[in-house]
């Protein structure tokens, strides 16, 4: 059978035997993978050390059992057309948090947010959360998941179609502080790998809202976002397009097998961040 009937035909419990909800074991996840990927011209690499403290192992869990269950709670199986690798790792969820240096009282848009392992962190360090997600069953899924928040609002929308300078300003008007200053918004998320081109050319130049965004892409893909030298000959006009708009920067690397189901990448999957360039309109 090929690897992408097995997504739509094999509930998850029989792809992942250690999901059904009388488990208790998370898989072998041994927290960040350290690694090198050699020189990137004029880029700041910063290689994260493995966690596997005890003190991680609680969070684990719960972004392992809480996302497993919640797809075989509504029978959901993940859809390839969809890009639905979801992230059982809390790690890495957190990771993609602090890099974006979410605090109390920011405003995150998260694109795709599957179960909410990621919304549940965002939620968790304080932010008020936008999550656009397009699968009408994950979209339910979340609402539900935190339906008692009024920080998280949950719009069942396709990104690439949707307009989200208005969403953001209407929330980012109604958090503005009376003193007239403007307050800024964050992107986080864990992308679908098919619409991350998209993703890219639709946020870098939207700096007059948003300060920060991490996004975890496939591998291949940020390599060649974060190329800056001309020299190469996989320099293409995207590049040009992203160091105009951005410093980006190689943060991490995430192992596929931290998602289910795992990517058929022949590299890991690995966060890149843009620092959104403000002061280029704002100066
Ligand atoms: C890689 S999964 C990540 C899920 C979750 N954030 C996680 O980390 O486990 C991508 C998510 O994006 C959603 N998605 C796919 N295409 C989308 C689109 N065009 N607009 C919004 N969401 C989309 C999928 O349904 C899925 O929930």
């Amino acid at each position: 059978m090929r690897p992408s009937s097995l997504l739509h035909s094999v509930p998850p419990s029989l792809l992942f035997p250690h999901i059904s909800s009388t488990s208790t074991s998370p898989p072998a996840h041994g927290g960040l993978a350290a690694t090198s990927i050699g020189k990137l011209p004029n880029t700041t690499l910063r290689i994260l050390a493995s966690t596997t403290s005890k003190r991680k192992s609680k969070r684990q869990e719960d972004d392992y059992h809480s996302t497993l269950k919640a797809l075989n709670s509504k029978g959901r199986f993940p859809r390839k057309s969809l890009g639905q690798h979801y992230m059982l790792n809390a790690s890495v969820n957190e990771e993609l948090v602090a890099a974006a240096n979410v605090k109390e009282g920011d405003i995150v848009l998260e694109i795709g947010p599957g179960t909410g392992s990621l919304t549940n962190v965002l939620v968790n360090a304080g932010a008020t959360v936008l999550a656009i997600e397009k699968d009408p069953h994950m979209a339910a899924l979340v609402r539900e998941r935190f339906a008692r928040l009024n920080r998280v609002k949950v719009v069942e929308e396709d990104f690439t179609r949707s307009h989200i300078g208005s969403h953001m300003s209407s929330i980012l008007q109604s958090k503005s502080p009376l003193d007239g200053t403007s307050c800024s918004a964050k992107v986080v998320a864990n992308i679908p790998f098919n619409i991350s081109t998209d993703v890219v050319k639709r946020l870098l130049p939207m700096g007059d809202i948003f300060s920060e965004v991490i996004l975890l892409l496939q591998d291949e893909a940020a390599l060649r976002l974060v190329d800056s030298s001309l020299k190469t000959s996989e320099y293409r006009p995207i590049n040009i397009f992203v160091n105009f708009y951005s410093d980006p920067e190689y943060l991490l690397k995430v192992s596929r097998t931290y998602f289910f189901p795992q990517p058929k990448v022949h590299l890991g999957p690995f966060t890149t961040s843009f620092t959104a360039a403000r002061t280029r309109f704002f100066q």
